[in-house]
């Protein structure tokens, strides 16, 4: 047998980047390390000049990504002691649509100090969400106009993407337009630096930057009807060919090989979106296979062998997940921190007293009760809307609820009512696919909830009747990668020639399989009813109450502040 050989996988997350040192032949984790951004996430104001920010401006520094390869990649060489003539690739993974503007020689615009005072030249991270208004605008517009583009996207073009972000730079700082020779995914950018040349990755193409691989961008008339000067943005500032997820973008420069204790030459490939990496780091390269990463909120991704239309997905993206298939991806966008908020803000104290007492967390507390319920015992259903409804409605103006409640309720019910909740909103995005011809057989879930609530992914597999599996690492997009990195690098030098190969070695998922129980199965689906009827009734127009409440809210949030 040869020697061992590995591949290195960076996750750049939106406070830290972590770096995955993994063996090739079966995918284990020899070592990993964690750097935190200096910088952080700016959203108050930039690092060397005291004026504020606008109101949801999240700004990043890029020197801040060069860090996590300065330091987390050589960490995680001397904790395994690998000699570096035996890591063959390396890929990243990053949030998304994460962007930044560029000049002709790939240096970002706020490192010259012509720019730099200008917050417009710094990244834009995802949850920038000051381009609300070019959003709506694109939306109206593109709808107005019958572009095909919008069904390929649920409907909807979110603020956080590519195209608001650039058109909120034309409409408040058109100078940095002008000078920026490019706009990139900070994904791209970090690969660039480490190859010498840019290439484009069809993942953030594809779901970010309204790309399609057959038809390309949107149209320059398209472009041209939301600004004049954004009609050429196709050729001009986002020019160039995009590349299929682990496709080889080039190989590793002197100066970072130095820097990272890696070999010059060594396969780097094209970047990659954190929740889509996870993908094959649980061995999902085939339809019917749904992948939830879970954890704050949810991203839900599956396979599919055709475009098909599906009410309020996210986006549908060729080759967007796994080369070959069509990527699906829809979402939650609020689930453990539904639950993070009942304990904080809705919990009394004695529950903080017993849980601290029996030396557990008020989550651990709470599901221990809860699980001594049988389903629908509580008598209470929720709907999980807490921060509003990304998926199927795709609304931010909706809101949390629990019905149901007496006097005798208590807190862990209110716990389980929540847990219920999300399971029952992740039922109707699988409904959504599988009644529209995208199948879910299975589900695979990675992120920190799996490994922290049993009783929550069992109601998840009953509510949605089918079986969980669970990842084996917690570093699962970074892993995912990594065998990116061992595709690009190829089976010649001892890494793999597709990323099936890849997964076939290297992804792992826990043994037990979470199988849903028969008379649980059936008492949710009747609850499911119930879930459905209010998620109609208040969703889709039957009774704004909702929305009327948030403009009473607002209403009387102005009188306070004349008064
Ligand atoms: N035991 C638990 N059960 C359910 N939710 C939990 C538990 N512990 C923490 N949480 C929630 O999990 C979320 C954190 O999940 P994690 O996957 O670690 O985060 P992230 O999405 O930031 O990667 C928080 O929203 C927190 O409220
Ligand atoms: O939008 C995506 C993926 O499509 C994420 O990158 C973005 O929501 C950030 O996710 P995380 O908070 O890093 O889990």
């Amino acid at each position: 047998m040869g020697k061992d050989k590995f591949t290195i996988g960076i996750d750049y997350g939106t406070q830290s980047g972590r770096a995955v040192l993994v063996r090739l032949q079966d995918g284990m984790e020899m070592a990993e390390h964690v750097t935190e951004y200096q910088h952080g996430v700016m959203d108050v104001k930039l690092p060397h000049l005291d004026k504020a920010l606008g109101y949801e401006w999240a700004l990043q520094h890029p020197m801040d990504y060069l860090d996590v390869l300065r330091q987390s990649v050589p960490a995680v060489m001397q904790t395994a002691g690998v000699d570096p003539t035996d890591v063959i690739g390396l890929g990243i993974d990053f949030t998304a649509c994460t962007i930044l503007p560029v000049d002709e020689n790939l240096e970002p615009l706020c490192f010259d100090p012509a720019f730099r005072d200008n917050p417009h030249s710094w990244v834009k991270l995802w949850k920038h969400h000051a381009a609300q208004e070019e959003a709506n605008k694109l939306n109206e517009l593109a709808g107005e106009r019958g572009e095909a583009f919008l069904a390929r996207y649920g409907g909807k073009i979110s603020s956080e993407w590519m195209i608001p972000k650039i058109w909120q730079i034309v409409d408040e700082a058109p100078e940095i337009y002008k000078a920026a020779d490019q706009f990139i995914e900070a994904t791209d950018w970090v690969i660039s630096q480490l190859t010498g040349e840019l290439k484009r990755n069809s993942c953030t193409a594809g779901y970010k930057a309204i790309w399609h691989k057959r038809d390309g961008y949107p149209s320059a008339d398209f472009f041209g009807s939301l600004h004049p000067a954004m009609r050429d943005l196709a050729d001009t500032k986002l020019r160039g060919d995009v590349y299929p997820l682990g496709t080889k973008a080039g190989e590793l420069q002197a100066e970072f090989a130095a820097a990272m204790n890696l070999s010059p030459g060594m396969a780097i490939a094209v970047g990659n979106v954190d929740a889509h990496a996870a993908v094959p780091a649980m061995g999902v390269v085939t339809p019917g296979k749904m992948v939830m990463a879970m954890g704050t909120s949810i991203c839900h991704m599956l396979l599919g062998t055709e475009e098909r239309t599906v009410e309020g997905m996210c986006g549908v993206v060729e080759d967007g997940i796994i080369e070959g298939y069509y990527g699906y991806e829809a979402g939650q966008s609020a689930v453990g921190d539904i639950f993070g908020w009942f304990v904080e803000e809705q919990v009394p104290a004695y529950v903080h007293r017993q849980a601290e007492a029996a030396g557990k967390n008020v989550h651990q507390w709470l599901e221990e009760r809860a699980h001594a319920y049988r389903p629908g015992e509580t008598g209470l259903l929720a709907l999980d809307w807490m921060n509003g409804n990304r998926s199927v409605l795709v609304d931010t103006e909706l809101s949390g609820m629990v019905l149901g409640l007496t006097l005798a309720t208590k807190p862990e019910e209110v716990y389980r009512a929540l847990l219920e909740a999300t399971a029952f909103g992740t039922r109707k995005i699988v409904d959504a696919f599988h009644q529209n011809g995208v199948a879910v057989e299975e589900l695979y879930a990675c992120g920190g909830l799996p490994q922290k609530n049993k009783l929550l992914m069992q109601i998840f597999a009953d509510v949605t009747n089918r079986p969980i599996y669970i990842a084996d690492s917690i570093q699962t997009p970074a892993v995912g990668a990594a065998m990116f990195g061992a595709v690009a690098a190829g089976a010649e030098v001892g890494g793999y020639d597709s990323i099936l190969d890849a997964a076939e070695n290297m992804a792992r998922v826990k043994e037990e399989v979470i199988q849903p129980i028969p008379e649980n199965v059936e008492i949710y689906e009747l609850l499911y009813q119930e879930y459905n009827k209010l998620h109609d009734y208040f969703g889709r127009g039957d009774n704004d109450v909702m929305k009327r409440l948030k403009a009473i809210r607002s209403q009387s949030e102005r009188k306070l502040t004349l008064q």
